[in-house]
């Protein structure tokens, strides 16, 4: 692959700075001591490092890997302006890929989706990859319903904030999904992402491709039991009142370690809202 005004030579030095595990910054710095702009040469790292990637993905017989919604750099900020709020960081993860956010929703609005939601639940299908038909499942036990986005002034309110706060457009989420867990229910480990391999993901995947990203946001705080876990992280994240759990997978593989559960509600029942992010326009 080649982009305008990088040439094969170009692309090979680059190519061999980023296998030899040259810091991006130290290859940029090469850069600009040659003459580069400051902008272009960021641009052909970026090129190279995909193409990177891409190779590296061919030669062991992975899925390419995606752009994700990157929210958060490592030791970057504490709060994040999201527009019409500011949103705190309380624990940021690189493999998997997951950041905790404190105070993504105020409790009134918590309280408010649950209200407009709460008539229109009915048990959690579980996409059969298979066949396409979503049907109910022992492995997913809770209750849920889908709004429409941008459905009514709350949804779209929030809706804008996420793709604020993860910088992701929000032609690219789906609706928000709003899911009861009642005592003992429970959503098992599993992958967000559809197989692309299986007959059953086509017709999701033709609209608006793969989902790189989720955000769980807790509507209430669970007298005990509903975290959300990364089984392969050994990591859990505690379900309390409007905060969220955000995660992205680069590629539809277990690789990405975006293995996750909602463990077993204990006592008292547990509130989320879902928002899943796609690759591209979800129409
Ligand atoms: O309830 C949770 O903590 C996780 C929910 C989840 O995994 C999902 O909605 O896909
Ligand atoms: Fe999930």
């Amino acid at each position: 692959m080649e982009s305008p005004g990088i040439d094969a030579g170009l692309m090979q030095w680059l190519l061999e700075r980023v296998r030899s595990g040259a810091s991006p910054d130290a290859v940029l710095a090469a850069m600009v001591e040659r003459g580069w702009d400051a902008a272009a040469a960021a641009a052909a790292l970026e090129t190279a490092m995909r193409e990177h990637l891409a190779e590296h993905a061919r030669e062991h017989g992975l899925p390419a890997p995606e752009r994700v919604p990157c929210p958060v750099e490592m030791n970057g900020a504490s709060v994040i302006d999201a527009g019409d709020r500011r949103v705190t960081v309380l624990a940021n993860m690189l493999h998997p890929r997951v950041v905790v956010f404190g105070g993504v929703l105020a409790d009134d609005e918590c309280d408010a989706l649950v209200a407009m939601g709460r008539e229109r639940l009915r048990p959690s299908p579980v996409l059969d990859m298979e066949t396409g038909v979503d049907a109910v499942h022992a492995s997913r036990t809770s209750d849920g319903m889908f709004f429409r986005r941008g459905e009514n002034a709350l949804c779209e309110r929030i809706e804008r904030r996420l793709a604020a706060l993860v910088d992701w457009p929000l032609e690219n989420g789906e609706g928000l999904q709003l899911l009861r867990y009642g005592p003992g229910a429970e959503y098992r480990p599993h992958y967000d992402y559809f197989d692309p391999a299986r007959p059953g993901s086509a017709k999701t995947l033709a609209r608006g491709g793969q989902r790189v990203a989720s955000v769980v946001m807790y509507l209430n705080t669970p007298e005990r039991g509903g975290a959300t876990t990364f089984p392969d992280a050994r990591f859990e994240v505690a379900a309390v009142k409007g905060n969220a759990v955000f995660f992205a997978y680069d590629r539809p593989h277990p690789m990405t370690g975006s293995l996750h559960a909602g463990a077993p509600v204990v006592a008292g029942e547990k509130w989320v809202a879902t928002k899943w992010l796609r690759v591209g326009r979800y129409d």
